[in-house]
């Protein structure tokens, strides 16, 4: 990882995304400073996925993006991002590859799909593998393990280039509860220094709401609110009614939103 950045990690700036039928993102602007844990909140369909897409260059919105204070057009270190899907957990079983080899595939975003494994790559592999307490089980097939163990061995991938920015889609969708608690609790130990900058998309704020610092809180493709995670469990209610368009009485109890 590198060492303190001053300019924003990403500069989002007018963003504004249209599928064939419908604009899923309208004019979104917001930053991500170094060290920021970003939840990025809002009901089905409010367009988390299609930002986080965006953000990855996967999908060609009209607006400004900048990573790392550079255009996103011109950069090009796209190791120093990583991303962690929903789809993660439900890697295909019969795919005859062991948890080592995943984790190695997660280097070829660095160094080329071509070039040899040497031996500080194995190095990394098995740092990255042990910060998830998955080096034991490096030789097993993937496919043999349990969901939550599946997902620890994506965060190592993830993890292998030691990046700057992780990017999560609601990680723990299909993995046990039990499980989702260490996952959350590895994300804790790994934003110990406060260098590294996360952005997770979550149903479920409040069960990460220590880790989280800002809140994005998108309504129909638009910011809703965007704020620190303490003035967020401060709204009033006319905000929060707002925010969850819902028929219904709105209560605030101990942080949490119930309708
Ligand atoms: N490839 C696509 N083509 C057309 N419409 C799409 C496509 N992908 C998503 N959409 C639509 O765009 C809107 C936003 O989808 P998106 O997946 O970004 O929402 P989301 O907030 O991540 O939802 P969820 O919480 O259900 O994952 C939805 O109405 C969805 O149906």
């Amino acid at each position: 990882m590198t060492e303190p950045i001053t300019e924003p990690i990403i500069e989002i700036k007018q963003l504004t995304y249209d599928y064939p039928d419908r604009r899923v993102l309208n004019e979104v602007t917001f930053n991500v400073q170094q060290g920021q844990f970003l939840a990025i909140v809002g009901e089905n369909g409010s367009g988390k996925s299609t930002l986080i897409k965006c953000m990855l260059g996967l999908l060609k919105p009209k607006g400004t993006i900048r990573l790392f204070g550079q255009d996103q057009a011109a950069f090009s270190d796209w190791w120093r991002i990583s991303y962690v899907s929903q789809k993660a957990a439900s890697f295909n079983s019969g795919f005859p590859v062991t948890v080592a080899e995943v984790v190695e595939m997660g280097l070829y975003a660095k160094k080329g799909l071509f070039r040899r494994v040497t031996k500080q790559d194995r190095q990394k592999v098995r740092t990255a593998l042990e910060t998830v307490g998955m080096w034991d089980r490096r030789d097993s097939k993937v496919g043999d393990l349990s969901g939550g163990q599946q997902q620890r061995v994506f965060i190592a991938r993830a993890l292998v280039n030691d990046p700057d920015l992780m990017i999560l889609d609601e990680p723990t969708v299909g993995v046990d509860q039990r499980y989702v608690k260490e996952f959350y609790e590895i994300l804790e130990e790994l934003r110990r220094d406060n260098k590294r900058t996360f952005v997770l998309v979550t149903h479920d704020i409040h069960f990460v709401s220590k880790l989280v610092t800002d809140v994005i809180h998108l309504v129909d493709g638009r910011l809703g609110c965007n704020c620190g995670i303490k003035e967020y469990w401060e709204l009033d209610e006319q905000t929060i009614r707002s925010l969850y368009p819902v028929p219904g009485r709105v209560l605030i109890h101990e942080g949490e939103v119930v309708q």
